[in-house]
């Protein structure tokens, strides 16, 4: 589809755009709009938390953990309440996973036709060293009927079927990146105005780049695949550049092109980035700007989900980046000796 046709002049505010956008589907109900403004709202309330947090002492350590077994900071938590009661008092959202709460939360809008995942505060062990740290969501329409409580199988889809997804980057500047399936289009807020707006349209990922981000801390326990991969990277004297806050290395590489891998490590396995609300929506943010995402093998958005907080494997951005990693994965496979044989 030619984004281009659906274009609005930068600095168009979130809300206009919404707006529009809605207006160019006739029979739409409005629903969705007003669930991403919600969404909007949520940010530009965490975004003050955020910008506070040096100031009241509101970032250190909350003396919880949180269902993965990692420190949740206070910030997680404020996030977390900030963002559920907007989907609530919105009334649009019936059920919200959210790496912060084991089970699914029920908002009690039993009406409502979507479900949302979300990572409401990502890069968390970064908020004290004042680097960039994002939110994630991902918006699916229930499967459940309306009128009755929504469930974790309406939770449990595949990527492919979300209706939109995005971020949010609280970096020098606070931005929102989302899609609703018809190109991605990037906000910029202006605290003073309390606006978000339109600053980046159309955002394409270039189709290459000379950017790999990777934690290298765990190499010793890369497959030899990935370690070929990293050693080409070195050969074509790429980047490295790793801040340890996905959506902030996502934003980076969805810009200037590179390649973001996190692999199945000896301590995570299966990777530790969580399917639901960290792989999908990036994946679809950067599929719907020209880029790829997958496991390594198979398409992120495509991967059957199986419980609320699974992990993946994730290898996301430039094109040609993800295809040469899964060819060098590829081979690594063809080596392996058939069972049995
Ligand atoms: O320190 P590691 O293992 O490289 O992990 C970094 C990754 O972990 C995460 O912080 C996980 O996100 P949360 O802060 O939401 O738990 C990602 O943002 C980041 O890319
Ligand atoms: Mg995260
Ligand atoms: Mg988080």
């Amino acid at each position: 589809m030619d984004h281009n046709s659906l274009a609005l002049p930068v600095g168009t505010t979130l809300d206009r755009f919404i707006m529009r956008k809605q207006e160019d589907f006739p029979y739409a109900t409005g629903e969705l709009s007003q669930l991403l403004r919600d969404i909007a709202l949520a940010t530009k309330i965490v975004n003050r938390e955020i910008n506070r947090s040096g100031l009241i002492d509101i970032a250190g350590a909350y003396g919880n953990r949180n269902v993965q077994g990692e420190d949740q900071q206070k910030l997680d938590v404020v996030a977390n309440i900030r963002f559920i009661r907007a989907l609530r008092n919105g009334g649009e959202v019936c059920t919200i996973v959210s790496e912060e709460d084991e089970e699914v939360i029920q908002t009690g809008n039993n009406q409502g036709k979507y479900v949302v995942a979300m990572d409401p505060l990502d890069g968390s062990s970064n908020i004290d060293v004042n680097v960039s740290i994002g939110t994630i969501f991902s918006i699916y329409r229930r499967i459940s009927p309306t009128g009755t409580v929504g469930n974790e199988q309406d939770c449990l889809q595949r990527g492919t079927h979300q209706v939109a997804a995005g971020y949010v980057i609280y970096g020098s500047s606070t931005m929102l990146v989302y899609t609703t399936g018809n190109g991605v289009n990037g906000f910029t807020y202006e605290p003073s105005l309390g606006e978000f707006f339109l600053s980046h349209p159309n955002i394409t990922i270039p189709a290459s780049g000379s950017v790999y981000s990777i934690n290298e801390g765990s190499a010793d326990s890369f497959s030899a695949g990935l370690a070929s991969f990293i050693a080409y990277c070195k050969q074509q004297s790429y980047s490295a550049r790793y801040i340890g806050s996905l959506v902030a290395d996502f934003h980076r590489n969805l810009l200037k092109g590179g390649i973001y891998i996190y692999p199945p490590t000896q301590k995570s396995p299966s990777g530790k980035l969580r399917l639901l609300y960290e792989c999908n929506p990036l994946a679809f943010i950067v599929e719907q700007a020209g880029g790829k995402s997958s496991n390594g093998y198979t398409r992120t958005m495509e991967i059957e989900p199986t419980g609320l907080h699974d992990r993946c494997p994730l290898f996301v951005g430039s094109k040609d980046l993800v295809e040469k990693v899964e060819e060098f994965l590829a081979a690594e496979y063809s080596k392996e000796p058939v069972a049995n044989s």
